[in-house]
């Protein structure tokens, strides 16, 4: 048991936090060993299995990520930009494998996740599940075979309490597209129209976000020709799918070389 690699879980009151603690704890492949919250949060010194209403797990959550990285391998990371990239230096100065799932990075907040990735392996993908990473493959195959004649459109849906748009998934999808099509995604995204937009610009990618009630995670791709359309979804219904993902990612990056990996190269897709 000691010898199995030990697994740090950020932001651990967080819907995804819960999920991971529960799925490292309950695997056979890793040993949960510390969770963390920010400062001032009230789970802070308490059981994390009887802060989620369950049996004591003996793993306490701490504010203090030096403590808790000390006893580590690995930390799986789904919390917000700001704490991100706190912990991406801490992981790295750790050589702790960071996996991170967090969505809403900035371009800023990818700089330092590169520095931190000169010393330590991150992996980071807006989505780790197993269904949309292979969706991702189909976009960029489906994207290359089709022209312009097929306008390109990602639809999302998420949850009332999601906080970035599009999502970490319609990105990677919109960027899989314009991957296909060899285009950049930033000269031809369109996010968020209103009003008297005129009419759809050949050749852009456009993102549509949903927000409502308690949905985990929709995503379609949308190819729109005249007459005719295919459309691409994946339905995520439990957030194990993510918490499975990014189990898988963190065992595989043990022993991996310093960089930045997405899921493609933990799945081999
Ligand atoms: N990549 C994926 O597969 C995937 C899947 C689901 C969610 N996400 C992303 O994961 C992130 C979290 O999603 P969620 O629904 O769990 O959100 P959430 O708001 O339920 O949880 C975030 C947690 O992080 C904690 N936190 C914030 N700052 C912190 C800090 N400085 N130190 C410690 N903890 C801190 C918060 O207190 C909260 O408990 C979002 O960016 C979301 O888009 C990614
Ligand atoms: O609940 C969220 O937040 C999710 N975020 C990721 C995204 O931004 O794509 C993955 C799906 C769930």
């Amino acid at each position: 048991m000691a010898d199995l690699p030990g697994i740090v879980v950020t932001g651990a009151s967080g819907r995804m936090g819960q999920m991971l603690a529960r799925s490292i704890a309950a695997s056979d492949r890793a040993r949960l060993v510390a969770c963390i919250e920010r400062e001032g949060h009230p789970w802070i010194g308490r059981d994390i299995g009887e802060c989620m209403g369950g049996a004591a797990m003996g793993v306490l959550v701490t504010d203090d990520p030096l403590e808790a990285f000390a006893k580590a391998q690995g930390v799986v990371d789904f919390t917000a930009p700001a704490a991100t990239v706190g912990f991406a230096a801490l992981a790295a100065q750790a050589r702790l494998v960071h996996v991170i799932g967090t969505t809403g990075l900035e371009p800023a907040d990818l700089e330092k996740l590169e520095a931190a990735s000169r010393h330590a392996v991150i992996v980071r993908a807006g989505n780790m599940s197993l269904g949309v990473n292979l969706l991702v493959r189909m976009t960029q195959k489906i994207a290359a075979a089709l022209d312009e004649d097929w306008d390109v459109e990602v639809v999302e849906a998420h949850h009332r309490m999601k906080v970035d748009a599009p999502s970490g998934t319609a990105l990677m999808l919109g960027r899989a597209a314009a991957e296909g099509r060899g285009i950049s995604l930033e000269d031809h995204m369109d996010s968020g129209r209103h009003g008297i937009t005129g009419a759809r610009k050949r050749g852009d990618i456009g993102f549509s976000a949903i927000r409502g009630g308690d949905v985990v995670g929709e995503h379609d791709v949308i190819f729109a020709a005249d007459g005719e359309r295919v459309v691409l979804r994946h339905l995520a219904t439990d957030r194990g799918i993510f918490a499975r993902g990014a189990l898988r990612a963190v065992l595989w990056g043990q022993g991996q070389k310093p960089g930045q990996y997405d899921m493609m190269d933990v799945l081999g897709l």
